[in-house]
């Protein structure tokens, strides 16, 4: 580094390809709501780390702390102060509207009825053209986030009751959306008819839970209770938990990928626990690809499931070829350098006296641009590895996803343009296998496969997209962009 060198804060965690938000909410007056709410977005951290925020209820009055960075950076300095029976949180990782202090949630907005607060996971694919007309009807926005349209929906229905406002501004509402939504005395929850995003609610004491995923309900010593059900609006008061069906689901269409890579393995979600599907996927991987070698290995923190029931089935033996720095956050590299190589090497490393001289299978959930695969070989064979076998425990990503995941656009997802051997030589391997979508389905067991989207697989998305497509010549005339 050169004196008075300028140098850009990197954040290496945040440069993944894909993630999506955590939201949480609890009703519980014996509880401190605020501190367990911190707790919830600590477990759900992995969905989100561009910002995060608490909303907080006394019961008259709300308050909300939102920050960029971390749970623990934004929180360094205490929690919203005051006695609270109600709190929201959500941890966010942007899909429209960039990551701005500005645009972190949960919203917070006065309107005729009293104040609202919402935490949005997801992504609706219409709220451009909502919010134009909203626009052109005299609304204003402090955010650019689709989220704020939902809330702004809420705030003008001339429905009698926060739920009916709520089930009015939804009406025309498409895409992905799991929502957690605060009055002053209520604690709605909402999943969208396809059930895109998971969405489940635990019982604490005499309190209620909702989370994203069961490990939240798990990091505060919540009782699972149950999934939302997607088109389910779940409601929350002092006098206990109603449920009310506000809209009926043409096409159940779960995200595949929570299973693959989103969610965390100790996440149970519709049912089907995250680490045994997992399991499945390298078990599956393993019959299908047959390949054979000394050792397995995983590329951590996602791929470790996978290697593991990869070689349970094939009973070639798992070792730690790979290791990841634990302590990764952000770290500050000159701007000139290629921050993704920088950022491989920074978080994984080869374990030179575990490869070396041996041939290796290495398994990863997915490759979407395929840089961190390419550095990984190589690092591998300088690290004395024979041959490098690649398997992914997915098929190819060739589509991008409008639902509620920060997907590449479709011309950096290595898949759209290059065929297995293409993206083999790219990345430098010996041998290269992906997980077939039928075996991806039957390792997802519990789960009817037609029930689960698949697009970014197989182009089929179950509800409408913000773009022209056209499937056969795999051109899209509008690539969702940030504002
Ligand atoms: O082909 P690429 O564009 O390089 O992306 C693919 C990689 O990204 C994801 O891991 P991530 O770095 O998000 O970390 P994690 O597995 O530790 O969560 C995924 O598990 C792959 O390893
Ligand atoms: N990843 C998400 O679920 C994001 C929620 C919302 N669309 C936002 O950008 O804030
Ligand atoms: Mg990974």
């Amino acid at each position: 580094m050169r004196k008075g060198e300028l140098f850009v804060l990197y954040d290496i965690q945040s440069d993944k390809w894909r993630e999506e938000c955590g939201i949480f909410g609890i009703f519980a007056s014996q509880e401190n709501v605020a501190l367990a709410t911190y707790w919830g977005l600590y477990a759900l951290q992995h969905r989100g780390q561009e910002s995060a925020g608490i909303a907080v209820t006394d019961g008259t009055v709300m308050d909300v702390q939102r920050g960029m960075g971390l749970v623990n950076e934004v929180f360094r300095n205490g929690l919203p102060d005051m006695p609270a029976h109600i709190a929201i949180g959500h941890v966010r990782y942007s899909t429209t509207g960039s990551s701005l202090l500005r645009n972190t949630q949960p919203l917070l907005v006065n309107y005729s009825g009293g104040q609202i607060s919402l935490a949005h996971n997801g992504n609706l694919t219409n709220a451009h053209e909502i919010r134009e007309k909203l626009e052109q009807r005299g609304s204003v926005f402090q955010t650019s986030i689709d989220s704020e349209v939902i809330v702004n929906l809420i705030a003008r229905s001339s429905q009698a009751t926060i739920e009916e406002k709520v089930i009015d501004s939804l009406a025309g509402v498409h895409g992905a959306y799991c929502l957690v939504i605060m009055t002053e005395t209520k604690l709605i929850g909402v999943r969208d008819p396809h059930g895109f995003r998971p969405l489940c609610i635990g019982r604490l004491g005499e309190g209620w839970v909702l989370a994203s995923e069961s490990c939240a309900l798990d990091a505060v010593g919540a009782e699972f209770v149950r999934d939302v059900d997607p088109g389910e609006m779940v409601i929350i008061s002092k006098d206990g938990v109603t449920s009310r069906r506000f809209a009926e689901s043409d096409r159940r269409a779960g995200c595949i990928f929570e299973y693959i890579y989103f969610a965390r393995p100790d996440s149970v979600i519709d049912g089907q626990s995250v680490y045994q599907a997992r399991f499945n996927m390298g078990r599956t991987l393993a019959r299908e690809s047959g390949f054979k070698a000394d050792i397995v290995i995983s590329v951590p923190d996602s791929g470790t499931t996978a290697a593991l029931g990869y070689s349970h089935e094939s009973g070639i033996p798992f070792a730690e070829g790979l290791m990841k720095n634990r302590y990764i956050g952000r770290t500050f590299i000159q701007p000139e350098q290629k921050k993704r190589d920088m950022g491989v090497r920074i978080k994984l490393n080869a374990v030179a006296s575990v490869v070396k001289g041996k041939s290796v299978i290495m398994v990863d959930d997915s490759i979407v641009r395929g840089t961190t695969s390419g550095k990984i070989v190589r690092m591998l064979k300088d690290a004395g590895a024979k041959t490098v076998h690649m398997c992914v425990s997915s098929p190819p990503i060739g589509f991008p996803c409008y639902y509620g995941i920060d997907t590449s656009a479709r011309k950096e997802l290595i898949a759209a343009t290059k065929k297995v051997e293409e993206i083999r030589q790219f990345i430098g391997a010996d041998s290269l296998h992906y997980l077939s979508l039928e075996g991806l389905h039957a390792s997802i067991c519990n789960i009817p496969e037609k029930t689960l989207c698949n697009a970014c697989f197989n182009c089929e998305y179950p509800a409408p997209t913000p773009c022209e497509r056209d499937c056969a010549s795999n051109k899209f005339v509008f690539e969702p962009g940030r504002n």
